[in-house]
C-alpha cells in the first residue's frame, strides 16, 4: 500500500541569536509512520516539534502539509498537527470531560466526539471524576484524548511515557500502536531506546541539531555491510530442503535458526519457495545490531 506524505520538511532550521537549535533537518513523514525520535538533552527534538506544530517559526527551511507550502498558511499546521508536550496540565478541578470538552471550544471542535475520545483511551469510567485525582498514567490519557480532539494527520508525544510505571508504560505503548493503526502518523521523542525499538518501525538521531540518522529500524540495525539473513521456520528438515534448491545462497543452520548469507536480497525468493512447500515462516530479516549500539556510534566521542 502506497503511503501518502503528510509531510515534507526540508533544510529546517532554528536559530536562537547565535545558537542553532535546529539545524538543517530535512526528512518526510508519511501516513501509518511510527517514528522514534532518540537524542541527547538539547540536541534540538522539541525545538522540531514546535516548529512543526506551528507553535515557533523556523528560521529558515521549508514545511509542506499534504503537499501544501505552509508558510503562508501556519493555520494550516495547528489544525492538523497535535503536540503533546512532556509536561501538560489540565484542570485539576474539572472532569476529565470538562477538561476534554475546553480543548474541544479551543479547536473549535465538536464536544460531541468527547465520549468517543474517552473510549478509545480506556478513561470511559473516569469521565466524570476530576483530573486532579489521577494517576500520571491517566493524566496522560487524558493528553491523548486531547491531542486526537482535532483529528491531527500528525501527533507529536515528548517523552509520552517519562515518569510513568512499567504497567502504564506497556499500557501507552498499546495505545500508541492502535492509534498509529488507524493511519495517523506518529513521532515520539523519548531516551528509552528499548521501548522506542518495540514500538517504532522508522528511527530518527538527533545530534548538535542536525537529523545524523532517519531510517527504518531494520535499516538502520542492518549490520554495516552484512549479508545475513536470520529464518526461522515450523519446519527446520523441509527448510533444508528448500534452501539447498536455492542458488547462490550459502546457509548454516544453528537449531532451528539458519543463517543465510547472499550478495542479493533473497527474503522474497526464500519465503516464496517455503510458503509454496508449505513451510510457516516464524522470522525472515536481516541479521541486526541492537538499537542502544547504533545509537552510541552516533553519539561517540568526535
Ligand atoms: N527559546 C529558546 N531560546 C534559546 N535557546 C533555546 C530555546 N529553546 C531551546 N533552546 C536551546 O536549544 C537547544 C535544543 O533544545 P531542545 O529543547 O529542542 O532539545 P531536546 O532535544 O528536546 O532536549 P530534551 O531531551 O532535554 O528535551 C538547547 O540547547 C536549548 O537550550
Amino acid at each position: 500500500m502506497k503511503m501518502e506524505k503528510v509531510l515534507e520538511i526540508q533544510d529546517l532550521t532554528k536559530r536562537y541569536d547565535n545558537f542553532t537549535a535546529v539545524d538543517n533537518v530535512s526528512l518526510d513523514i508519511n501516513e501509518g509512520d511510527l517514528i522514534g525520535l532518540l537524542g541527547h538533552n538539547g540536541a534540538g527534538k522539541t525545538t522540531l516539534f514546535v516548529m512543526l506544530t506551528g507553535l515557533t517559526i523556523p528560521t529558515s527551511g521549508s514545511i509542506k502539509l499534504l503537499g501544501e507550502d505552509i508558510e503562508k498558511n501556519i493555520m494550516m499546521l495547528k489544525e492538523n498537527i497535535s503536540f503533546l508536550p512532556d509536561n501538560t496540565l489540565y484542570y485539576e478541578n474539572l472532569t476529565a470531560k470538562e477538561n476534554l470538552e475546553y480543548f474541544c471550544d479551543l479547536a473549535d471542535a465538536d464536544r460531541s466526539k468527547v465520549p468517543e475520545l474517552l473510549e478509545l483511551v480506556g478513561m470511559s469510567k473516569w469521565a466524570d471524576k476530576k483530573v486532579g485525582e489521577f494517576s500520571k498514567g491517566m493524566v496522560q490519557r487524558i493528553g491523548f484524548a486531547q491531542a486526537l480532539v482535532k483529528d491531527p494527520k500528525v501527533i507529536f508525544l515528548d517523552e509520552p511515557t517519562a515518569g510513568l510505571d512499567p504497567e502504564a508504560r506497556v499500557e501507552m505503548n498499546q495505545l500508541l500502536k492502535k492509534l498509529n493503526e488507524r493511519g495517523i502518523a506518529i513521532v515520539i521523542s523519548s531516551h528509552v531506546l528499548s521501548e522506542i525499538k518495540d514500538i517504532c518501525s522508522k528511527i530518527a538521531i538527533m545530534k548538535q541539531g542536525k537529523l545524523v540518522a532517519f531510517d527504518t529500524l531494520e535499516n538502520l540495525c542492518r549490520k554495516e555491510n552484512s549479508n545475513v539473513f536470520l529464518l526461522e521456520t515450523k519446519d527446520p528438515e523441509t527448510t533444508v530442503e528448500v534452501l539447498s534448491s536455492v542458488d547462490s545462497i550459502k546457509f548454516v543452520r544453528e537449531g532451528n535458526i539458519f543463517r543465510i548469507t547472499s550478495e542479493e536480497d533473497v527474503r522474497e525468493r526464500i519465503s516464496s519457495e517455503l510458503n509454496r512447500m508449505g513451510v510457516i515462516i516464524l522470522n525472515l530479516r536481516y541479521e541486526t545490531e541492537d538499537l542502544f549500539d547504533i545509537f552510541k556510534k552516533y553519539y561517540k566521542v568526535d
